[in-house]
């Protein structure tokens, strides 16, 4: 059916921005409109053009009659520091306090635009970095992961700290977790989840000790597959030298103070790695 180019301006971007790092052809587009090719990349030129300017994201254009376009949510530097911004305000609340110097964060893992913001956040850093999959264990990870993984149109995987049938034949570690005073705790991940050389991101919403984060990466060792990086919403204080160095926090829990409730927290190195 032939549209006006208004109305297929609206239609391409609805396309596109459900569809993340996918090439999708002209010749794709010529027909879903009956349009010329010449009128979709004219079409695309203006999309493009729009999407910069309005901090939307980056439309490649591959050339060619093979070509086509591509969405990449990549966000303005800007507006990533105005969500993390964002995200410490609504943290920095006395009532988010937890026993063990925790922040209560579940609520907000529950709510759609948070997690938008989160994943767009993320994706948006990781963005040209060829991930395959997102990886984080159960539970308060997997709404991260989710969101991540919807930007970034790849898989998640769901690492489990029990052992479920559901999941066929698993490869499991062990690793100590400074969370729960130095146990030594077990993680499994069904064999069916990950190819060998993938290329993998892990995410999770805290990170204390870093047991956690260094278990998913022997995991990710075990099935010969390849960590790119591991990005967690909240660095939490911790008085032990962590097992792990290499990892990026949206957000830092720089002082707790139980007697007075009163919670500090800033942005975390997230914001110096862009
Ligand atoms: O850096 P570490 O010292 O390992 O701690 C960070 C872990 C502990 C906590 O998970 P839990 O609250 O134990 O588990 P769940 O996510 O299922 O609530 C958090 O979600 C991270 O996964």
């Amino acid at each position: 059916m032939k549209i006006k180019r208004s109305e297929r301006l609206i239609d391409i971007t609805h396309y596109l921005l459900e569809h993340p790092h996918t090439l999708v052809s002209l010749t794709f587009f010529s027909k879903r409109y009956e349009s010329a090719k010449s009128s979709i990349s004219e079409d695309l030129t203006i999309v493009k053009k729009t999407f910069i300017e309005r901090g939307i994201g980056i439309l490649e254009t591959v050339p060619g009659a093979a070509g086509g376009a591509r969405y990449i949510p990549k966000m303005k530097e800007e507006d990533i520091k105005g969500i993390i911004q964002e995200l410490c305000d609504e943290l920095n609340h006395s009532e988010r306090l937890l026993p063990g110097g925790y922040v209560y964060l579940s609520d907000m893992l529950g709510q759609p635009d948070w997690l938008r913001k989160i994943g767009r956040v993320i994706a948006s850093f990781y963005m040209d970095k060829k991930i395959d999959a997102v990886m984080t264990v159960a539970t308060k990870g997997v709404p991260i992961a989710q969101a991540v993984a919807t930007y970034l149109n790849v898989p998640f995987v769901i690492v489990r700290r029990d052992s479920k049938v559901t999941e066929g034949s698993t490869v499991s570690i062990n690793y100590v977790s400074g969370s729960s005073s130095q146990r030594v705790e077990k993680m499994e991940l069904s064999r069916r989840s990950l190819k060998r050389g993938s290329r993998v991101l892990i995410v999770d919403d805290f990170l204390k000790g870093g047991g956690t984060v260094n278990g998913m990466k022997s995991l990710i060792e075990e099935f010969d597959a390849e960590l790119v990086g591991a990005t967690v919403i909240a660095e939490n204080i911790y008085q032990g030298v962590r097992s792990i160095d290499n990892y990026t926090a949206l957000l830092k829990v720089k002082s707790v103070d139980v007697e007075s409730r009163t919670i500090q927290v800033v942005p975390g190195n997230f914001v110096a790695s862009l």
